[in-house]
């Protein structure tokens, strides 16, 4: 039985996405994303699931700079959910004076507790569930919480269903220490972060580089080093697998620009085939290649 680690305590979007990512595995809840990191890195854990995207209040910058930094750590697979809450108090309830959760579960319901909990003070915790497990200890008076908390902690449902944007979804990895990688499908997705020297335009020649090949970006984030002021690490998510031939081109062309760490190639979740536009197709890539090789060996020209 696999050992994932996740990001935690029980009751957490990211335990529901490492029950879809790894069923039937054995999964211990982390306090922190970087916890769960640490313990595939250590070798406590074989994988760890966490949450990487959401479509209102964007990236987890936790996740981002957990991968970055340390033992490399690649993603192997990511599932993507539907994101509403649930409100939970105390049994019998009383005056909702605070209400906590996760920043970027605070930051899908503002409207929401604007209008039905306007007094109440917001409170940031580690997760949707730690700030369920507040409440039961007495440290708040009602959570923003994944629905599967209720199971978990003895609290009563204020609301259920709670989503200033209907369509929210959060994106999660499944991410293990390098080894061999997922097999191409056609519809995959490739993450790399890029250090590229400070200097007029290298962002531009890095994302020339792609946009010469017809590779369609899914993401792109900058996040400081930490080193030097102004100075910025990106991330960026591609369309295709790190084994086609058209990814190989440009994967070695960006290499050559700057320093690369490879953060994965994987199915997407939402199964949408790469975009390839005519003369960027892998057997374009491999008949150049070809042409390139019989001149080398006198056979063309
Ligand atoms: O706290 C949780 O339940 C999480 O799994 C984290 C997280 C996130 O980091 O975005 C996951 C999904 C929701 O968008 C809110 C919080």
């Amino acid at each position: 039985m696999l050992r994932i680690a996740y990001f935690g305590p029980q009751g957490t979007f990211t335990e529901q996405a490492a029950r879809a990512l790894a069923p039937g595995e054995d999964l211990t809840p982390y306090e922190t994303v970087r916890l769960a990191l640490q313990a595939v890195r250590e070798g406590v854990a074989d994988a760890a699931c966490v949450p990487i995207e959401n479509s209102v209040e964007g990236v987890v910058p936790t996740t981002l700079d957990g991968l970055s930094a340390g033992e490399p750590l690649v993603a192997v697979a990511e599932t993507i959910l539907p994101i509403h809450f649930s409100v939970l108090t105390r049994p019998g309830g009383g005056e909702i004076r605070t209400v906590a959760s996760h920043p970027h579960a605070l930051a899908q319901v503002r409207e929401w507790l604007e209008a039905n909990l306007p007094g109440a003070t917001v409170v940031a915790s580690s997760s949707t569930a730690s700030a369920a497990v507040g409440v039961l200890e007495g440290q708040y008076d009602a959570a923003v919480s994944a629905p599967v908390a209720i199971e978990h902690y003895a609290l009563e449902e204020l609301a259920t269903g709670v989503a200033d944007v209907p369509d929210a979804q959060t994106r999660f990895l499944l991410c293990r220490r390098p080894g061999e990688l997922p097999a191409p499908t056609g519809a995959d997705r490739t993450s790399i972060v890029a250090a590229a020297v400070n200097r007029t335009g290298t962002l531009s020649e890095l994302l020339a580089e792609l946009a010469s090949r017809s590779i369609n970006l899914t993401r792109l984030d900058a996040r400081p080093t930490r080193n030097n002021f102004g100075e910025y690490r990106f991330f960026i998510d591609f369309e295709g697998h790190v084994a086609e031939p058209r990814i190989v081109d440009a994967m070695t062309a960006l290499r050559r620009r700057c320093h690369l760490r490879f953060l994965g190639s994987h199915p997407r979740a939402d199964a949408v085939a790469a975009t390839i536009e005519p003369g960027a197709g892998n057997q374009d890539f491999v008949d150049a290649q070809a042409w390139v090789d019989a001149v080398l060996k006198g056979e063309g020209a």
